[in-house]
């Protein structure tokens, strides 16, 4: 039920969305999210809740694939996703017509000298602030604008804020957006990108070699000195995700340690609100399907899929694995014809959307299709929502 209290404005000279001081939360100054029924007030505020934000979270360590999955979840929107117009350059911020992507490095408290000072990491929570987060994504959520801070990976300096209006989706993507319980419970959504060491391992060198000129031994140095605060503050938080996508070293070639084949897991909670699990064949139905033959031409090592029921964290949980790579992503469409409940609004949408972009990374295995398959659930999540909330009449609450 969508319940709106008044608080005072934001001031848009300020980081805060609201005050610092919660006692400012119950001042009659209505929010642009909120509207007075002047016909019904005598001391209660009427609110419409259809401009109310519908939040997701993607948390994942640094060169996991977020921004890869970013793209391709507001491509299934439509529209490209740009940073802030005549913004700050290095804006870690992209605005589509439907989605803003803030990245929750924005909230380290402490600038790269700062985390040098203090011998932290990034990854420490002690290098983050977390009230300001929950403060802002809640602002946001409820329809106000906030200053964010921008965090500069360029310079490694904490930059003047950058305006952020209230969009229809807001995505938090970064390290932290399931640590904070107050920032978690915000999230209509939430996914992990839980990528294996090796896979990581394999990721950073093709990026940080390759692009970036880092020395093998630097690279296996920065990976090792992140371990332990990923596993104390990071991986934790997969038990909160909603959907979990899992990548692996494959299992069809013996022993492989390149990292190019890929055995990736869909992970998907069960009885989540407006979140109905993708399945093969048949639901709830244990199934392994080697699907290459006649109508999928794979080469070696082939493509293998198995989908059935599990327990993630003490969770039900649906599983989706598709282990090995597509040879002719054209012929996605046999395998997406198998595939239940994808949330698709025209019969080979998944394949158009892989066709579309076939030069991101993983559109040849599991990653890609997953990530193309989790954002058509987003985009029915954010449907669901709204059309709930236009049939629900403006609820009327005391303040
Ligand atoms: N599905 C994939 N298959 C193969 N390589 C991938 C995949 N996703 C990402 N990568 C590799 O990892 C690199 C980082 O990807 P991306 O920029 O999407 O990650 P990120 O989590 O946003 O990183 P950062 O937080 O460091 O900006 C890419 O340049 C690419 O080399
Ligand atoms: O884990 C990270 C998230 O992207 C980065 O390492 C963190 O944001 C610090 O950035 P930089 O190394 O540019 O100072």
């Amino acid at each position: 039920m969508a319940v709106c209290t008044a608080y005072t404005s934001p001031s848009l000279h300020s980081p805060y969305p609201i005050s610092n001081s919660s006692k400012s939360h119950h001042h009659f100054i209505l929010s642009t999210s909120c509207r007075s029924n002047r016909r019904k007030l005598r001391g209660e505020i009427s609110c419409s809740s259809e401009t109310n934000t519908v939040v997701i979270g993607l948390a994942a360590d640094s060169g996991c694939g977020k921004s890869t999955f970013m793209r391709r979840l507001t491509s299934v929107f439509g529209g490209a996703a740009e940073p802030p117009k005549g913004g700050n350059p290095d804006s870690n911020t992209l605005i589509s017509d439907t989605t803003t992507v803030i990245c929750l490095d924005d909230y380290h408290s402490l600038d790269r000298t700062g985390r040098k000072e203090k011998g932290v990491t990034a990854l420490d929570p002690k290098a983050n602030d977390f009230d300001l987060m929950y403060q802002q994504v809640k602002a946001l959520k409820e329809g106000k604008a906030v200053e964010k801070p921008i965090y500069n990976h360029v310079s490694g300096l904490l930059d003047p804020p950058e305006l952020i209006k209230p969009p229809k989706i807001l995505v938090i993507e970064g390290l932290h957006p399931m640590y904070d319980g107050r920032v978690r419970d915000l999230l209509d959504f939430s996914i992990y990108l839980d990528i294996s060491n090796e896979v990581k391992f394999a990721w950073k060198i093709q990026r940080d070699m390759a692009e970036r000129g880092h020395s093998l031994e630097s690279i296996k140095a920065s990976i090792e000195a992140r371990k332990p605060d990923f596993d104390a503050y990071i991986d934790p938080q997969k038990q909160y995700a909603d959907c979990v996508i899992e990548v692996l070293p494959t299992q069809l070639i013996p022993d492989d340690n390149e990292g190019k084949v890929l055995r990736v897991k869909l992970v998907m909670k069960e009885g989540v609100k407006y979140f109905s699990p993708v399945y093969l064949f048949d639901e709830g139905s244990t199934i392994s399907w080697i699907p290459c033959g006649r109508k999928l031409t794979c080469s070696y090592p082939g493509i293998k899929f198995f989908y059935g029921p599990d327990s993630y964290f003490d969770h039900e949980v649906s599983v989706l694995e598709m282990d090995g790579q597509f040879d002719r992503l054209d012929e996605l469409i046999y395998v997406e014809s198998h595939l239940s409940s994808l949330s698709t609004k025209f019969y080979g949408e998944v394949t158009q959307q892989m066709l579309k972009h076939a030069d991101f990374p993983g559109s040849n295995n599991g990653t890609g299709l997953f990530q193309t398959i989790v954002g058509l659930k987003i985009r029915d999540l954010f449907e669901q929502i709204i059309t709930e909330k236009s049939a629900t009449p403006a609820v009327v609450s005391k303040v």
